[in-house]
Parts: C-alpha cells; structure tokens; sequence
C-alpha cells in the first residue's frame, strides 16, 4: 500500500509543484495519472520514491515512511520500486543483459557490483525478466542497437530483476509511436496482472489511460481533482481536469497495423 498523507512540494524557486494530496493506492493496483503538463504528475512520481524530497507531510511505502527514511532504510524500501522513465535510462554502450542485471545493484555491495559480479541466480532472473517482456534473443546486443520500443521493455525488464513490487512509470510511451507504445502498455498491464505488482503510471494520452488504467487519478495545478474508476472518466470530467476540452493530440487514436509491403 502506498498512502500520501498532506503531501506537498514547493521548489527552491517557490513553485508548489504538489498542494496537500491525501491518495491511498492499493496493492496490485495500476493507476494512471493524468493533467496538463505542468499539473505536478512527474513532481509526484519523483517525490513517492523521493528522488524528490517533499516540503509538507509523508509518503508511506507499506508501512514505512520513506520521507523520514535514512540510510540502510532508504536503500532497502527504494530497493522495492521500480522507475521507469520516457528516455529509457539505460547505459546504451552495454549490453541488454547488463542493462537488466542493474536491477540487481540494490542487493549487493558497491565493489561486487562495479566488478559485475553477480551471482548467476541473477543473470538466470535477469534471463526470466528478458523472456516475460519478449527480447530474450537480444541479452547480448548493445542497448544502443534496439529499437525504442525496445530498450522501453529492457527496462521493463530491469525493474523485473529489482524484484520491485511497485512500478513508477513516468511518461514511458511518450517518445513511442502508436504500434510500440501498444506493446510497452500490454507489457506493463501483464506484469500488474501476473505478478501483482502496483503500478503508476503518467500518462499525456487519455484514451490510453481508459483503455489500461483501473484508477485515474486526475491532478491540476498540483491537486488532485479526479480520483475515480475508469467508468467514470468521461470526456466531460477530463474537459473539468483539463479545465478545457480535450484537444486531438491528448488521444492517441487506435493503433495502425502495420500492412505487409509486397
Ligand atoms: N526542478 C524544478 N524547479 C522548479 N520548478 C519545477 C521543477 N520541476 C518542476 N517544476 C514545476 O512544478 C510544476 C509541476 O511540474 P511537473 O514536471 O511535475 O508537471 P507534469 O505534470 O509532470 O508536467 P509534464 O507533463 O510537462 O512533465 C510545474 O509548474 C513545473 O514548472
């Protein structure tokens, strides 16, 4: 369970990036996080595993705060979520596989894992993670040498290894065409279903956040101002999260197959 309590988050420069959120998120939950851009969505995500510190309130991770977290402690309830990022974030001068074994960094020492020693119980879970995402047959290309949608998955993959069991993905289809961004969804929404694991998503398109989400959570000006099934995310309630109707370019439209060229 992750539980936001009065949460809020004011920049150094004075921007309040998040205004007194209350959210309690459930186990094995997938909910996708909409607003304009600037509404506080990534401001959120960085501040549940605190690569943001908050200004106001407390963030709890099952039962342990990770705002008052130091140390061993930070390391270890951090150990248990996974981000996912628009841009990928992997090493692309090195392989998938040592790509996906980073996820194991958390569970050994410095010197162990700067030396890429790692146990072969995590390369056989770093194998497991390539084959659950379908790109076991690139463990040893570059990462530079796949396609965006796939270095997409590898880092789905590396959030496998982590054995995390939350999953914090910010934006993760925006830099993906309509066909990719399909499958690193499907991906996404196997693993929540398959493994349990909670996941949180930041979505700009709506049509995907109904089509994937079980809970929308609509933010704005750094509050939230929807927080419901997707039944009840109509176009009218986004036009009110928006604060305006929605606009072409927020629907993804359906997927193109792609037509063989003879
Ligand atoms: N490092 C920062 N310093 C100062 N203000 C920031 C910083 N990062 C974000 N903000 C501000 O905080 C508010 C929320 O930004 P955030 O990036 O969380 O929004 P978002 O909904 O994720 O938008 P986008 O979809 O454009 O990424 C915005 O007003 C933004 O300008």
């Amino acid at each position: 369970m992750i539980e936001l309590h009065n949460v809020s988050k004011t920049y150094s420069n004075g921007t309040k990036g998040l205004n007194g959120i209350n959210l309690t998120i459930a186990h094995g939950e997938f909910v996708v996080i909409v607003g304009l851009s600037g509404a506080g969505k990534s401001t959120l995500l960085r501040s549940i595993n605190r690569l943001h510190d908050i200004t106001e309130g407390d963030i709890r991770i099952g039962s342990q705060s990770i705002t008052k977290a130091k140390g061993s402690q930070l390391r270890r309830i951090r150990r248990d979520i996974g981000m996912i990022f628009q841009s990928f974030n992997l090493v692309k001068r090195t392989t998938v596989l040592r790509n996906v074994l980073a996820g194991r960094v958390g569970y050994h020492s410095t010197l162990r894992t700067i030396l890429g020693r790692f146990p072969k119980s995590d390369i056989e879970l770093a194998f497991q993670a390539l084959d659950r995402v379908n790109i076991v047959e690139k463990a040893y290309s570059r990462a530079d040498q796949l396609s965006g949608g796939q270095q997409q998955r590898v880092a789905i993959a590396r959030v496998l290894a982590q054995e995390a069991r939350v999953i914090l993905a910010d934006e993760p289809v925006a830099s993906l065409d309509p066909l990719t961004t399909k499958q690193v969804m499907d991906d996404l929404k196997k693993i929540n279903t398959e493994l349990g694991i909670t996941t949180i998503v930041n979505l700009h398109f709506i049509d995907l956040a109904r089509q994937y989400a079980t809970r929308i959570i609509g933010l704005r000006a750094g509050e939230v101002v929807f927080d419901g099934p997707v039944s009840e995310a109509t176009d009218e309630r986004f036009a009110e999260i928006y604060g305006r109707p929605i606009q072409k370019d927020e629907l993804l439209g359906e997927p193109v197959a792609e037509v063989p060229v003879s």
